[in-house]
């Protein structure tokens, strides 16, 4: 029995064609040329096959039916077809069969329209004829086909003199975006120059107008010895088409800018900048801002969009250095006043004089206080959930933080002009930024929460962390007080020495601390650390002055703000609750309190929102809670802009 073999028809020999069964043999006749096969060489081969193989079934040949079905299969041969149209295209370069498609697909239109009585397949093609796009194609092949690319230029005249400068002609539409380019004009020729194209504006996509390009005319218009202004009006005056004469500038700067994000430190205004080449082409910010410096060109002025981006079109915004300048000369502007702002708690003896009017008054409810904080520790410590201790609650740290708020008054932010550090904070206007996904193999990012006091900080994370003390946990504070008889060592405290103490402090090891009662209170970057490489989350609540020590490469705190609702808000929702006053006693809440946490909510947010990765208003306890913890769980599953130094340290410089 014979079998045929698929390998026949690999190796066709169209000169012996009918004899196609025999194979030629490559092998043991390595000097045989390969074969030709010409346009319609496949489709004949094809054919006597199929007879050979009609005759072959009557033969009772195994398969032989079965091939001969497969070979007749209408899409093996159009499947052929396709491959000798593209052999054929292959051999020479493709050739349009005719360069008018267009104009005979319109003919074709109108006349399936004038067919009285049009078949299915008539008005098929009409309807694909008439498709919009297909009109487009066959407009561009036509196109392609006649070759027909460049505009029709008149041609050049004989006698251009040798000194004639290469002009361009640009034309551009106005509609209602600006042109996006802004002119100068050279004090000592008069000649007017393109100064900057506004990257993504008109002049920037249409490709044609550069920085330094000489401006000769506009609309016809000659403008040397123009003022800028007087050009502008003509610009504004004009309709439609706007027709540039310019001599294209030479040497075109190469721009090898790489990608460049950073967030804003102070807010900016163009509007209120006498010094901005074009206030319009500005582009006004906000402390906290994402922006993407697209342009660095100039020295002076950056182009930069803001993120998330609702315009292609930058604006114009002054360069780190230039704002510098600003800062200064703002800064030197102002009246001096004292120092009011706070690095790390004073001690007592520092504060001793600023609070002595109201010592005795303290003493005596110190004493009550004393009591009830015990109270209060107990209660804490009998409502530990699962053997797990709600650690980092002790009041005592939070009236280290109510002493030094009393001891200097409501000004712990800093005044217009106060000298060294909030100066040194004013001197980084952007802080170079990107976007960084936390990876499930490193330790969590710190959850640090602010706001002012009362507001309900410490109140929100201990719901966190009482949510689920398995993922969520604040730090073990240090201590230099002697432990309590129901204390352990690394527990409710880590207790030290005051010497261990002081040198934590000298080494920089601690986020906050203070002194209470003659005893150091403080959180220590070691605790936090210690809670992150456990594989938890950690929560801390901190001051303003602490989110230079938590905003690290190590740490790389994902800061959360705490704001305060209205007072009529407030009102409503804290009717039932509590506030620690400075006195150390707890009372309900009366309407000056409320007064004075929405006013220090209000001053936190204008002096530190740059630093703010989100903002919770604790309206109603539960939906703020909610919104913890999707922004704990945000903070750690999804990209955020960081600072670039925590990602690089040793790019730093
Ligand atoms: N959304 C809220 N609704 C009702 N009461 C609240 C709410 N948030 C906080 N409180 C209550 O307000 C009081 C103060 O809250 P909390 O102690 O958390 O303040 P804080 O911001 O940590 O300030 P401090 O550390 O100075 O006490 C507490 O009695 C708390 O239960």
């Amino acid at each position: 029995m014979t079998r045929f073999s698929a390998f026949f028809f690999l190796f066709p020999d169209p000169k012996n064609c009918p004899g196609l069964l025999m194979k030629p043999d490559m092998e043991t006749d390595p000097g045989s040329a390969p074969l030709e096969v010409g346009d319609k060489g496949l489709t004949q081969i094809l054919a006597h096959v199929i007879a050979e193989v009609r005759g072959s079934i009557n033969k009772d040949i195994n398969g032989a039916e079965l091939l001969y079905g497969l070979l007749n299969a209408p899409w093996l041969q159009s499947l052929l077809k396709v491959y000798e149209c593209l052999q054929r295209h292959l051999r020479g370069p493709a050739r349009p069969y005719v360069s008018y498609s267009s104009g005979l697909s319109l003919q074709i239109l109108s006349d399936l329209l004038a067919v009285p009585n049009p078949s299915n397949e008539a008005r098929e093609l009409y309807d694909l004829l008439g498709q919009p796009h297909l009109q487009a194609l066959l407009s561009a092949h036509d196109t392609v086909s006649l070759r027909d690319y460049e505009p029709d230029l008149p041609p050049l005249p004989n006698d251009l003199p040798e000194d004639e400068e290469a002009m361009r002609i640009v034309c551009l539409v106005k509609n209602n975006q600006p042109l996006g380019a802004t002119i100068r004009r050279d004090d000592v020729t008069g000649e007017i120059y393109i100064a900057r194209v506004i990257h993504g504006g008109l002049a920037d996509r249409s490709g044609l107008l550069h920085a330094g390009d000489r401006l000769v005319e506009v609309n016809g218009q000659p403008v040397f010895g123009l003022e800028p202004e007087q050009i502008i009006q003509i610009l504004a005056h004009s309709h439609g088409t706007i027709m540039f004469k310019v001599v294209p500038i030479t040497d075109r700067p190469v721009n090898n800018q790489t990608m460049l994000y950073v967030r804003a430190m102070v807010d900016y205004s163009p509007q209120a900048d006498p010094s901005i080449p074009c206030a319009d082409a500005g582009m006004a910010f906000r402390k906290g801002d994402i922006l993407e410096i697209v342009d660095q060109s100039d020295s002076l002025w950056w182009q930069a969009v803001k993120l998330p981006s609702t315009s292609a079109c930058a604006g114009l915004i002054p360069s780190t250095s230039l704002l510098k300048r600003k800062q200064k000369e703002f800064w030197w502007s102002q009246p001096y006043h004292p120092h009011t702002c706070v690095k790390s708690l004073s001690t007592v003896d520092e504060e001793d004089d600023m609070i002595a009017i109201d010592e005795k008054c303290v003493e005596a409810d110190e004493e009550a206080f004393e009591s009830e904080e015990l109270k209060d520790e107990e209660s804490e410590f009998s409502t530990n959930i699962e053997g797990i201790y709600l650690t980092g609650f002790r009041r005592s740290l939070r009236l280290c933080r109510r002493r030094r708020g009393q001891a200097f008054g409501t000004s712990q932010f800093c005044s217009l002009r106060c000298p060294a550090s909030c100066y040194s904070s004013l001197s980084n206007p952007y802080e170079d930024v990107v976007r960084y996904q936390h990876h499930p193999e490193h330790t969590h990012r710190l959850i640090a929460l602010i706001g002012p006091s009362g507001v309900g900080v410490n109140e929100l994370r201990r719901k966190l962390i009482e949510i689920n003390p398995k993922v969520y946990q604040g730090p073990v504070p240090h201590t230099t007080r002697p432990p309590k008889c129901h204390e352990e060592a690394g527990r409710e405290y880590h207790f030290v020495s005051r010497e261990q103490f002081d040198s934590m402090v000298c080494n920089h090891r601690f986020i906050e601390f203070g002194e209470l009662r003659g005893h150091l209170y403080g959180i220590s970057v070691d605790a936090v650390k210690d809670v992150l490489t456990s594989g938890k989350i950690c929560v801390i609540d901190i001051e303003p002055y602490a989110l230079e020590s938590v905003r690290t490469p190590e740490l790389r705190a994902y800061v959360i703000f705490i704001k305060p609702p209205t007072v009529e808000q407030m009102k409503r929702t804290r009717m039932n609750s509590n506030i620690i006053t400075n006195y150390y006693t707890s009372r309900p809440f009366r309407d000056e309190d409320f007064l004075e946490i929405e006013d220090a909510g209000r001053k936190m947010e204008q002096h530190y929102c740059q630093f703010f990765d989100h903002v919770i208003v604790n309206d109603g306890l539960q939906a703020a809670c909610v919104q913890l913890l999707t922004a704990v769980r945000r903070a750690q599953d999804e990209p955020q802009w960081v600072p670039t130094s925590w990602i690089r340290p040793t790019d730093q410089s």
